[in-house]
């Protein structure tokens, strides 16, 4: 027989929700999931969980084809997570699994139009953009599932009344009242006087979600074809998005962002990229860093670079010599200056910065530490992290400084000249 999940908390929302679908699903022959999730949190949950699969037996005793289960989460939230946020994430996954555990691919959760326009007004609250403002969609896809809010569209008073005809008894979340939480603040403070003051200001806000979701699939269309003139394999051509108007640069950046990241990057980094940026640079962020190199944007995740070997190698040939592990490659020339001479090219040792090197800048200076050369010439940090080679003990080369003046040859003298080209470089 089809089957179909409803989330189901004890609360008002759920319970009219849960009851309304278990008698349709009765007319149309098919059977309900009844799902709970125990978040650990209160002390009256477990109370909560023997309302809930006493209220399913009890209809399921009248004939309605409803089917109990629940789930206790474990653990506690990490550090810097909000308790909010991590029993949302704990709640979805656990109701995931019990619909998926049961054969349901669809969960109906039961927000309502007024659920719909508090979000809405949170999220303008917070400062949030189209996509919070935007608030909840009435059906979404996640990991195989299928996710509805079917009464998205219904005031409140239509729920409450459905409760009254039915005389459904639900519990009540103490936490509810909690003033602590933006929401409840929202409801118990705002709402009342919102309300009286604007009589239609649930069925508008709730329009206004509406216009940002419409808002935010453009924004998305427009970002999807922005990004395929600017990206290739290797990252975004930032001067090129600098062309677009600010407002379709700051929307594309945005969405090439939250793919990398897979999280929305912080206003104020997009703002620095946009205006700030030079042609090099780096900034950290989720997960890895952001790289800047001639103009074009990369994301390396953490430890993509982590595992680069210590080679040997001849470059006393012109040549290009790929270094895929090192991801880029030395490009050897002949020269007049600049140059080392082939017998120091013959047995070089490539590797990472260890700390404690002395390169020399100049032939009449001394040697000094790499972070001070590094200053001297204004390296971009990322590339400070860029391969050396070394001869025995000495640094012959290091990238962003070249050659190191104890090695350079005469000028005039047969010599070759070395430079490190990075795979991000266009
Ligand atoms: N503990 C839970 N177990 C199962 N589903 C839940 C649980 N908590 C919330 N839900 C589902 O998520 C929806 C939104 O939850 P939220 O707590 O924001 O809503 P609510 O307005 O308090 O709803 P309700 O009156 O049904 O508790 C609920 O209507 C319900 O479908």
């Amino acid at each position: 027989m089809p089957v179909v999940a409803v989330a189901y908390s004890g609360g008002r929302d759920s319970t009219a929700l849960l009851h309304a679908t278990a008698r349709s699903a009765q007319e149309l022959g098919l059977r309900v999931l009844a799902l709970h999730v125990h978040h650990g949190l209160s002390a009256r949950a477990d109370g909560w969980v023997a309302h809930c699969r006493s209220q399913c037996e009890a209809w399921a005793a009248q004939g309605l084809p409803v089917q109990f289960s629940f789930r206790r989460l474990a653990g506690a939230p990490a550090g810097g997570q909000s308790v909010e946020a991590w029993a949302r994430e704990g709640r979805y996954l656990a109701l995931q699994a019990m619909a998926e555990e049961q054969g349901a691919d669809l969960v109906l959760l039961a927000q309502h139009r007024r659920d719909q326009a508090e979000t809405f007004l949170l999220q303008a609250l917070r400062g949030g953009g189209t996509a919070g403002q935007a608030a909840m969609p009435a059906l979404q896809f996640r990991d195989g599932m299928s996710w509805a809010r079917p009464w998205l569209g219904q005031p409140r008073d239509a729920v409450e009344a459905y409760l009254q005809e039915h005389g459904l008894r639900f519990v009540d979340d103490d936490s509810n009242a909690d003033p602590r939480y933006a929401r409840n603040r929202l409801r118990l403070q705002v709402w009342p006087a919102l309300c009286e003051a604007f009589a239609q200001a649930e069925a508008s806000l709730a329009q206004a979600a509406q216009w940002a979701q419409e808002a935010l699939d453009l924004q998305r269309e427009m970002a999807q074809q922005d990004l395929q003139a600017l990206e290739d394999d290797l990252g975004i051509d930032l001067a090129g998005l600098r062309l677009l108007s600010p407002a379709r640069a700051s929307n594309a950046l945005r969405a090439w962002l939250l793919e990398q990241l897979a999280q929305p990057a912080p206003a104020s980094l997009v703002a620095r990229l946009l205006h700030e940026a030079d042609e090099h640079g780096s900034w950290p962020c989720a997960g890895g860093h952001l790289r800047l190199y001639r103009a074009r944007l990369s994301f390396i995740e953490d430890g993509a670079e982590a595992e680069r070997p210590e080679l040997e190698l001849d470059l006393s040939k012109p040549g290009r010599y790929p270094q895929p592990a090192w991801q880029g490659a030395w490009l050897v020339e002949r020269a007049e200056i600049e140059g080392a001479s082939e017998n120091v090219l013959r047995c070089l040792t490539m590797r990472e910065r260890r700390g404690g090197e002395q390169f020399q800048l100049h032939a009449k200076g001394l040697p000094r530490s790499l972070k001070k050369c590094f200053q001297d010439r204004a390296v971009p940090a990322w590339l400070r992290q860029g391969p050396m080679l070394v001869c025995g003990s000495e640094l012959v080369f290091v990238a962003g400084l070249g050659v190191d003046a104890r090695h350079l040859a005469e000028a005039g003298s047969p010599q070759l000249r070395l430079s490190w080209i990075p795979d991000a470089a266009p």
